[in-house]
C-alpha cells in the first residue's frame, strides 16, 4: 500500500495521541484505574509502613506501639482493613484496565476498517492481504497493553513514591529522604530507560516481519497448487523459515535488553534499603518511623516494576499501533469531492479527454500507462477497446470506474443537453450506482449463488436472480447443481472460471448501471456461449453505454465503435466494418488468426 511520507515518519508522540483521541469514550474508566491503582500501592505501601513500623515499637515501647491507640487487636483490624482495601483496589483497576483495554480495540478495529473501505482500490492494486489481515488483527490486540498496562502503571510510579515521600520524608528526615528519592528515580526514570531504542527497533522489524510471515503463508497457501505442482515446497519452506529466524533475532534484542533492566533494578533496590537505613541512623531519624519508611519504599520498587513491565512491552505494542496508525492516516487515491455533482438524469455517455496516466509506483519515476487519451462514446452506444496485452485497455476502464484520478486530462460521463459531469466531481457512491465494472477476475465470497448474486442489488427477489443468470447464461447450470442457495465455496472455487465469469455478468445485470464496464468478460468462454453472453446482456440491458476492453475480435460486430490501443495510445478509431479492412485494426485481427 502506498502510503504517504508522514505516515512511516509519523512520531511516538504523534501516534500516541491519535491512540488517546481514537479511544477517548474510554478514557474516564481509564482514569478509574489509575485511581484504584493509586489506591492500591496506597494500601500496599501503609500495610508494610504500619507492620514494620509495629514491629519495630516492640523493640522501643513493648507490646503496644504508642503511636497506635488501643490495643493490639486495633493493630490487627488496621491491618486487615488494610488487607481488604488493597485486595479490591487491586481488583478494581484490574477490571477496569481489561475491560478499557478490550472496549479500546473495539473502537480501533472499527476505525481501521473505516480507514480501509477508501483504500480498498489501492489494497487491491497492492494486493498485501496477509499483511493487511495482521494489522487488522494481530496489531490492533497489541495496542491492548497500551491501555491496559501503560498509563496507569506510569502515573502510579511517580506519584506514589512522591506522596509518600512528602508524608514521610519530615519524620525520617532529609538525608533518608534523599536515598529514597534517587533509588527511586532511578528505578522510574533511568532503568526503564535503558536500550529503548534498540527495544524499539527490534520491535519495529520483529512487526513487519510478522506482515510478512502472514503474506508469505497466505501466498503459500493460496497459490499451493503452483508451490506444490512445480516443485516449490522445499523453497517455500526455506523461505519461511529464514523469515522466522530474521524475526527470532528481531525479538532477541527486545529480550536481552528486557533482562539487562530487570537486574538494574534488582540492584538499585537491593543498594536503595540499606542507603536508607543507613542514612536515617546517620542523621539520628527515630527507629519506628525509619522501619516504616523502608518499608514503604520497598513496596513502592513494586509500583515502578509497572514502568519497566510496560517499557518492555510498550515498545512493541507501539511499533503495532504505528503500524495500523499508518493505514489510519494514508491519503485515498481517490476521495469525495467537497461538494459533489449529481450524476445527470437519464442515460449517460462518456467523455475522455486529453487523458494521461501513470500508476503510482514506489520508484521516483511513474510507468506511463495512457498517453492523450481522447475518447467519445454516445449514450447507450458499444465502445471496444482493442489492443494487445499492457495496451491500457484496463487503465481506461479503471480511470472510468475511477479507481484512481487520471495524471492529466478529463474522464466524464455526459448527459442530456451537453452536461458534462467529471467522475471526480460526483460522489463515489453515486457514480458506483451509475457504472458498474466487470473485471477480468469476479471476486465471490464464500456462501450461496444467491448471496454472492445479492452484493450487487441486496433487495432483488428470486425472480430477479433467475432472469440475470438467464442473460448470463448460467441459469440452467445452476438449477443442475441445486439451485440459488448453492455453494460457490472459497473464492468460488467449486465453479469453473466460466462459471465465475458469468456470475459476474449475471451482478451486472442486476445493478441496472447506465454505464457498464467490461473486462475481457468472456475471455473463459466457448465461441458460442460467449455469442450467447452478449446477446443476453445487451437484452437485459439495451439502454446502457457499454465500453468493452477486449484482446480478441470476437464480439467486434456488436460495437459501434472500436478504439485501437498501442502501448498506451489510441492508433485506430472507427466502426469495426470501417477498421476491419486495413490498419492497426486489421492486422491484430491477421495476426490473431495466424495464431489460431
Ligand atoms: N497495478 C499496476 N501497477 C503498475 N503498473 C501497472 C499496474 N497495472 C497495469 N500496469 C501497467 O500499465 C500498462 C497498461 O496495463 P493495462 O492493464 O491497462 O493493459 P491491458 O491492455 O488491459 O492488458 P491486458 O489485456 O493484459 O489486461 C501496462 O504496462 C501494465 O504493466
Amino acid at each position: 500500500m502506498t502510503t504517504t511520507a508522514q505516515s512511516r515518519t509519523a512520531p511516538l508522540v504523534e501516534v500516541g495521541r491519535w491512540l488517546i483521541r481514537a479511544t477517548a469514550p474510554v478514557l474516564w474508566p481509564l482514569a478509574g484505574s489509575v485511581l484504584f491503582r493509586h489506591v492500591y500501592f496506597a494500601a500496599a505501601a501503609a500495610l508494610l509502613g504500619v507492620g514494620a513500623g509495629a514491629i519495630a515499637s516492640l523493640a522501643v515501647d513493648g507490646p503496644t506501639p504508642a503511636w497506635l491507640p488501643g490495643t493490639v487487636w486495633t493493630l490487627i483490624g488496621v491491618l486487615a482493613g488494610l488487607t481488604l482495601v488493597k485486595a479490591v483496589a487491586g481488583y478494581l483497576e484490574h477490571f477496569l484496565g481489561h475491560w478499557v483495554a478490550f472496549k479500546a480495540l473495539e473502537l480501533l478495529r472499527v476505525r481501521l476498517y473505516r480507514a480501509l473501505v477508501p483504500l480498498a482500490h489501492q489494497a487491491a492494486r497492492n494486493a498485501s492481504s496477509g499483511d493487511l489481515l495482521t494489522r487488522a488483527t494481530k496489531d490492533v490486540d497489541r495496542i491492548e497493553v497500551f491501555f491496559a498496562h501503560t498509563l496507569a502503571p506510569a502515573v502510579t510510579a511517580v506519584t506514589m513514591p512522591a506522596l509518600v515521600l512528602a508524608v514521610m520524608g519530615p519524620q525520617v528526615g532529609g538525608p533518608a529522604a534523599l536515598a529514597a528519592g534517587v533509588g527511586l528515580g532511578l528505578s522510574v526514570v533511568v532503568v526503564p530507560a535503558l536500550g529503548v531504542r534498540a527495544s524499539q527497533r527490534g520491535a519495529d522489524a520483529a512487526n513487519a516481519r510478522r506482515g510478512e510471515i502472514a503474506q508469505h503463508v497466505t501466498d503459500s497457501v493460496q497459490g499451493m497448487s503452483e508451490v506444490t505442482g512445480y516443485g516449490h515446497v522445499d523453497r517455500r519452506l526455506e523461505e519461511t523459515a529464514s523469515l522466522d529466524e530474521a524475526l527470532q533475532a528481531d525479538g532477541a534484542v527486545r529480550g536481552r535488553w528486557a533482562v539487562a533492566r530487570e537486574g538494574a533494578a534488582q540492584a538499585v533496590s537491593l543498594a536503595t534499603l540499606p542507603a536508607v537505613v543507613a542514612a536515617g541512623a546517620s542523621s539520628g531519624a527515630d527507629l519506628v518511623p525509619l522501619a516504616a519508611f523502608t518499608a514503604m519504599v520497598w513496596a513502592l520498587f513494586d509500583a515502578t516494576a509497572g514502568v519497566r513491565g510496560f517499557a518492555g512491552t510498550l515498545d512493541a505494542s507501539m511499533a503495532a499501533a504505528r503500524r495500523v496508525h499508518q493505514i489510519a492516516v494514508t491519503a485515498p487515491d481517490v476521495a469525495d469531492p467537497p461538494t459533489p455533482v449529481p450524476v445527470p438524469a437519464g442515460s449517460l455517455g462518456v467523455r475522455v479527454e486529453d487523458v494521461d496516466y501513470a500508476y503510482p509506483s514506489e520508484a521516483e519515476a511513474r510507468a506511463t500507462a495512457l498517453a492523450g487519451i481522447t475518447l467519445e462514446v454516445p449514450a447507450g452506444s458499444h465502445t471496444a477497446l482493442m489492443g494487445a496485452s499492457g495496451s491500457g485497455k484496463s487503465s481506461i476502464l479503471r480511470l472510468l470506474a475511477r479507481h484512481d484520478d487520471a495524471t492529466a486530462g478529463t474522464v466524464a460521463l455526459t448527459g442530456a443537453e451537453g452536461a458534462v459531469v467529471p467522475v471526480s466531481a460526483v460522489a463515489l457512491e453515486d457514480l458506483r450506482t451509475a457504472t458498474h465494472y466487470v473485471t477480468q477476475q469476479t471476486t465471490l465470497f464464500r456462501g450461496s449463488i444467491a448471496e454472492n448474486l445479492r452484493l450487487s442489488a441486496p433487495r432483488a427477489g428470486d425472480d430477479r436472480l433467475w432472469e440475470a443468470l438467464e442473460a448470463a447464461q448460467l441459469a440452467e447450470a445452476v438449477r443442475e447443481r441445486g439451485g440459488l442457495d448453492t455453494e460457490v465455496g472459497e473464492q468460488g472455487r467449486r465453479l469453473s472460471g466460466g462459471q465465475r465469469q458469468r456470475l459476474g455478468v449475471a451482478r451486472a445485470v442486476l445493478a441496472r448501471p447506465r454505464v457498464l464496464l467490461l473486462d475481457e468478460y468472456t475471455s473463459h468462454l466457448d465461441p458460442e456461449t460467449a455469442a450467447a453472453v452478449r446477446a443476453g446482456l445487451r437484452a437485459a440491458l439495451p439502454e446502457a453505454t457499454i465500453v468493452e476492453a477486449t484482446h480478441t475480435s470476437a464480439g467486434l460486430d456488436a460495437a459501434d465503435q472500436v478504439v485501437v490501443l498501442d502501448a498506451g495510445r489510441i492508433v485506430a478509431c472507427g466502426r469495426p466494418e470501417d477498421l476491419k479492412r486495413g490498419g492497426p485494426l486489421a492486422r491484430l485481427i491477421a495476426r490473431e488468426t495466424d495464431r489460431a
